[in-house]
C-alpha cells in the first residue's frame, strides 16, 4: 500500500485474519519508518487492537492469519518459531496495553512486574541491574520517588501513575518501537494532558517509532506522522497526518472527522460513533464495508474496491476516487 524505504521498521503486507466464523482483518497494509508515529483511528470494533496484536504476535488462539506478512526490521515474524518470535519481539517492541487498571497484576509489586521480563531475558544475576534500570526509567517518565513505586502494589497507585509505570515497563528492553493502545482512555483531562506531554518528550528524547491507537483526535494530531483509518477490519484510508486529517477523502473518514468538531484542546471530544453500526454483513462483503452506511454508495461499491494512491503517501479505498468522481 505504501512505498518501502530501507528504513521501514514495520511493514504489514496485506494481512488478513479470521476466527471460526468471521473475517476480522482484510488486506491491512501499512508501513512505518524509524522515529515515525502512526495513529490508528476508527470506531469500536474496527480492528485496531487486533492489528496491534498481530504485530505483537499475540493474537488469541481462535484468531488465525490467513494471508499476508508482518515484517519488523525486515524480519517476517510469522516465519519464526514461538521461542524465536518471543525473543525477537521482546527485544524490539514495547507494548502499552489499553486497560491500565487490569494490565498490571494486582498481587505483584510494581518492581517485580517491571523487572520480570528483563531478568528472564538476561539471567538471574541481572536482578539488581534490572531494578536500577527500572528506577531510572520511572524517573524518566516523571515519577519522583521510584523506589516507593517499585515496592508498591498497583492498587496503591493512581491511574496516571499506573500509565507511567506501563510506559516505563514497555521501555525496559530498549525497544525500537512502542505500541500503545488508547493510552489516554480512562484518565481524567489533566492526567491525559500529562500523558500526552510524556509521549511527546519520549519521542523527542529516544529514537522510537510509535504505533498509537487513540480516539483522541487532539492527541493524534499532535503526535502522528501518519494516520490509518480502520473500518470493519480494513484500512479504508491511510496517509500523512495532514493528508488524512485535513483532506479526508473516504466518506467514512469525513463522517468520523465531522463528528469531532474541534481539535482545539479545550473543546476536544472523542470520536463519537456514526449513526448505524458495523454489521456482520459488512464484514463478509466483497465490496466496500461502509456500503450500507455510506450516503454515496452505488452499484460499483458492491465489487472489490481497489486502492487508489492520490499522492505517493495517501491511499484510499473508495469507488468515488478509483472511479474518478472526486
Ligand atoms: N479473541 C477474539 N476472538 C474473536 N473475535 C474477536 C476477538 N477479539 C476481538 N474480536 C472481534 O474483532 C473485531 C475487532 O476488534 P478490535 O478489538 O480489534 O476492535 P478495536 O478497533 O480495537 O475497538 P475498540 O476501539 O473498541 O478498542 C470485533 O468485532 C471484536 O468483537
Ligand atoms: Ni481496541
Amino acid at each position: 500500500m505504501e512505498r518501502s524505504p530501507m528504513s521501514d521498521i514495520l511493514k504489514l503486507n496485506k494481512i488478513s485474519a479470521h476466527d471460526d466464523a468471521r473475517t476480522l482483518l482484510k488486506d491491512v497494509s501499512l508501513s512505518l519508518g524509524e522515529n515515525e508515529t502512526i495513529a490508528f483511528i476508527g470506531e469500536s470494533g474496527s480492528g485496531k487492537t487486533i492489528t496491534l496484536k498481530a504485530i505483537l504476535g499475540l493474537l488469541p488462539d481462535d484468531i488465525k492469519i490467513s494471508h499476508g506478512s508482518v515484517e519488523i526490521c525486515g524480519k517476517d515474524i510469522y516465519s519464526l518459531n514461538k521461542k524465536e518470535k518471543r525473543r525477537f519481539l521482546g527485544s524490539h517492541i514495547g507494548f502499552v496495553a489499553q486497560n491500565t487498571v487490569n494490565y498490571l497484576h494486582p498481587l505483584l509489586r510494581v518492581g517485580v512486574q517491571m523487572t520480570d521480563g528483563y531478568i528472564t531475558f538476561n539471567g538471574k544475576k541481572s536482578k539488581s541491574e534490572a531494578y536500577e534500570k527500572a528506577a531510572k526509567l520511572l524517573t524518566s517518565v516523571g515519577i519522583q520517588d521510584p523506589d516507593r513505586v517499585l515496592s508498591s502494589y498497583p492498587s496503591q497507585l493512581s491511574g496516571g501513575m499506573r500509565q507511567r509505570v506501563n510506559i516505563a515497563t514497555a521501555l525496559m528492553m530498549n525497544p525500537s518501537m512502542l505500541l500503545s493502545d488508547e493510552p489516554t482512555t480512562a484518565l481524567d483531562k489533566v492526567v491525559q494532558k500529562q500523558v500526552i506531554d510524556l509521549y511527546l518528550s519520549l519521542l523527542k528524547e529516544r529514537a522510537l517509532s510509535l504505533v498509537l491507537v487513540s480516539h483522541d483526535l487532539f492527541f493524534v494530531n499532535k503526535i502522528a506522522d501518519k494516520v490509518a483509518v480502520f473500518y470493519s477490519g480494513q484500512v479504508v484510508e491511510i496517509g500523512l497526518k495532514d493528508e488524512v486529517l485535513s483532506n479526508p477523502l473516504h466518506p467514512y473518514t469525513k463522517a468520523l472527522l465531522a463528528l469531532s468538531p474541534s481539535m482545539d484542546m479545550d473543546k476536544r471530544k472523542p470520536l463519537n460513533e456514526i449513526k448505524g453500526y458495523i454489521s456482520e454483513e459488512d464484514r463478509s462483503r466483497v465490496g466496500c464495508p461502509f456500503f450500507s452506511r455510506c450516503p454515496y454508495s452505488s452499484k460499483s461499491c458492491e465489487q472489490e474496491v481497489k486502492e487508489s494512491f492520490v499522492t505517493p503517501t495517501h491511499c484510499v479505498k473508495c469507488t468515488l476516487i478509483s472511479g474518478g468522481q472526486i
